[in-house]
């Protein structure tokens, strides 16, 4: 990844549409885990998803990155439907995620985790790259350096060779992120990227987004317990309850919203 001629001063939002959800609805057998679901993503946005325990969030990104498919409505990515396409189609289109629990190659180091996440720039694959043969060792040369600018960027330097398991879990997160960021792409789904961290660990999390986002002009669209984090991180907000989006707006706004306090909060009106 030529990360550093990319780097932009300014953020790069803008209105246009980057994810359009339009009623979207999901059933598992007789439970209804999203009904008539819409929201738009814009170019540039940091936009969260938030809701209790079973609200939707992890099958609202699912159906996004083609994990499950919608029982009915549509979604468009830059302006062309998805809703039905696979999770690796997808993924080539300039859609990356993560996981709400780590999906790392434990045994594997910190740089054999990231190049994985160049599987798709690669147009050998993983096994041909490995035994260096004519082009593909100078394609291999290449991915190598584009991982170690996510080193760099990432801070990981330290722990770059070690195998990944036996790193704190707050680094492994990072990793994770790291190789999303690999395949350099437009959008990134971030399924909790700072459960389980401590408060420092978020922060510096929190850094990393916004440096992606302002830097390499990756919209992303993230799901997170901490109401905190959430509140200083996004440009705007979706809740999800039960199923239903009952409320979007800037944090401002949903920190203000009746529904948003009485069904998210519990409190009363
Ligand atoms: N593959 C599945 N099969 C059956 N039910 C599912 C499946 N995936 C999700 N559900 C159900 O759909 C509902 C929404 O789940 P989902 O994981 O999307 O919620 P969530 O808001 O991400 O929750 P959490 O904050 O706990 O991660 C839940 O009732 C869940 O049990």
């Amino acid at each position: 990844m030529n990360m550093l001629p990319t780097i932009r001063t300014g953020r790069g939002r803008s209105d246009s549409q980057v994810i359009v959800v339009e009623n979207v609805s999901l059933r598992f057998g007789g439970l209804a885990a999203l009904t008539n679901v819409s929201l738009d993503v814009r170019e540039g946005e940091i936009y969260s998803i938030i809701g209790p325990n079973g609200a939707g969030k992890t099958s609202l990104l699912n159906c996004i990155n083609g994990f499950y498919t919608p029982t009915s409505g549509r979604i468009t990515l830059g302006g062309d439907e998805i809703a039905r396409l696979s999770p690796a189609t997808i993924a080539r289109s300039g859609l990356s995620r993560t996981f709400q629990n780590l999906a790392l190659f434990k045994a594997l180091s910190t740089i054999d985790n990231l190049l994985l996440g160049r599987n798709l720039k690669m147009r050998t694959n993983f096994l041909q790259a490995a035994v260096f043969l004519g082009p593909t060792k100078r394609e291999e040369v290449k991915h190598r350096a584009a991982v170690e600018e996510i080193v760099h960027f990432l801070q990981l330097e330290a722990v770059r060779d070690e195998p990944v398991g036996q790193l704190p879990y707050g680094t492994q997160k990072r990793i994770e992120f790291g190789r999303a960021l690999a395949s350099e792409p437009k959008i990134i789904l971030l399924d909790e990227p700072m459960a389980g961290m401590t408060q420092r660990e978020k922060m510096e999390m929190c850094d990393f987004i916004r440096s992606a986002n302002e830097m390499l002009n990756v919209t992303f669209v993230l799901i997170e317990h901490d109401i905190g984090v959430i509140m200083g991180l996004s440009d705007r907000i979706a809740v999800l309850d039960r199923g239903l989006r009952i409320a979007e707006g800037t944090p401002r706004e949903i920190a203000a919203d009746p529904a948003v306090i009485s069904a998210y909060l519990g409190v009363e009106h």
